[in-house]
């Protein structure tokens, strides 16, 4: 089911529900999903304690879309405008052209298309155009599916880097660990972007952590041991992974974050990165994340999905 909520001619509010999914409600602010419940009611996104919903200002938490910049590497805004945008309904979305928020095969699907094109500010601070898409769904085996997809439209090609910054909400951070990064190398962000090897059997937490992650495996599993609960994360197109948290210092020198948000957040983001993607005029990119909450009845250093997802 799909409902939605306007101001004006601007997209407000989306929200997607599917009863019998893991994830069952996801609620939507501009272009930033910004709330996805599991079938108990329980958040599985952090959302700021300080987060307000008035555009152009960015709501720090929920899952945005960074682009055409995602880090800190190279000139742009950090991580590029698009987070700040209020997207509107893709007028080529099924369901639209019956009036009313079924797909149009009598189905209700919990999916909606939303579009980004630039405008002429926009195209001041990075000037191509474009068009950016983003699907979020509901899917049958109760997953929060993410198809984001970028089009030239313009008559040069561009060059961007491109993530779903993605806060997952946490008991404790300190409990949290992350499987599906062993032996992999990063850039890390926290020492002038130097390149490291992952080399414990899986990623904990005791202070900053700010790494993108290079060439990832579409798996990765973020076991919260506190709340019993394990995220699956999957993608596709999408090359390299950030993880970030904060900590204490940083956390309370942000004004957006509220002093002791960083206990609470952990940011697993599926990111093109170090290899920036280029598009000739007509091409188009695309990049798919899938995100699943099961109850953890997993035991770290085996990383099969099958097994998280149905043991
Ligand atoms: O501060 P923002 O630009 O919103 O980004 C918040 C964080 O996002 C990413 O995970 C980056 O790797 C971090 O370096 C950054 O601090």
């Amino acid at each position: 089911m799909v409902e939605i909520v306007r101001n004006a001619n601007e997209l407000e509010k989306v929200i997607l529900k599917e009863p019998h999914g893991s994830v069952a409600e996801v609620s939507l602010f501009g272009g930033q999903v910004i709330s996805c419940k599991n079938e108990r009611g329980e958040e599985l996104l952090f959302l700021s304690s300080k987060a307000t919903l008035k555009p152009p200002k960015q709501i720090w938490g929920g899952i945005t879309v960074c682009f055409p910049k995602f880090c800190n590497m190279g000139a742009l805004e950090r991580q590029g405008f698009a987070k700040t945008r209020l997207w509107s309904i893709d007028p080529e979305t099924p369901f639209l052209s019956s009036g009313s928020s079924s797909t149009g095969d009598g189905s209700n699907k919990a999916v909606i298309d939303l579009l980004l094109k630039p405008s002429e500010n926009d195209r001041r601070i990075w000037p191509h155009i474009f068009e950016l898409r983003l699907q979020v769904a509901l899917g049958p085996g109760g997953d929060l599916i993410l198809t984001l997809r970028a089009r030239n439209t313009d008559s040069k090609p561009f060059t961007f880097t491109i993530g779903l910054h993605t806060y997952l909400s946490v008991s404790d951070i300190s409990e949290v660990r992350v499987e599906g990064l062993e032996t992999m190398d990063y850039l890390d962000n926290v020492r002038h972007l130097e390149r490291f090897t992952e080399q414990g059997d899986a990623l904990t937490f005791e202070g900053e952590v700010d790494r993108i992650y290079l060439s990832t495996p579409t798996k990765v599993a973020i076991i919260d041991h506190d709340k019993k609960r394990t995220y699956v994360l999957k993608k596709e197109g999408f090359s390299d992974t950030v993880v970030w948290n904060p900590w204490e210092r940083k956390c309370k020198a942000m004004t957006d974050l509220g002093d002791d948000d960083y206990l609470h957040m952990l940011c697993v983001e599926a990111a093109v990165v170090e290899t920036p993607i280029v598009l000739k005029p007509g091409e188009e990119w695309k990049g798919r994340k899938k995100l699943t909450a099961v109850s953890s009845s997993y035991f770290s250093g085996q990383l099969d999905p099958d097994r998280v997802l149905h043991g």
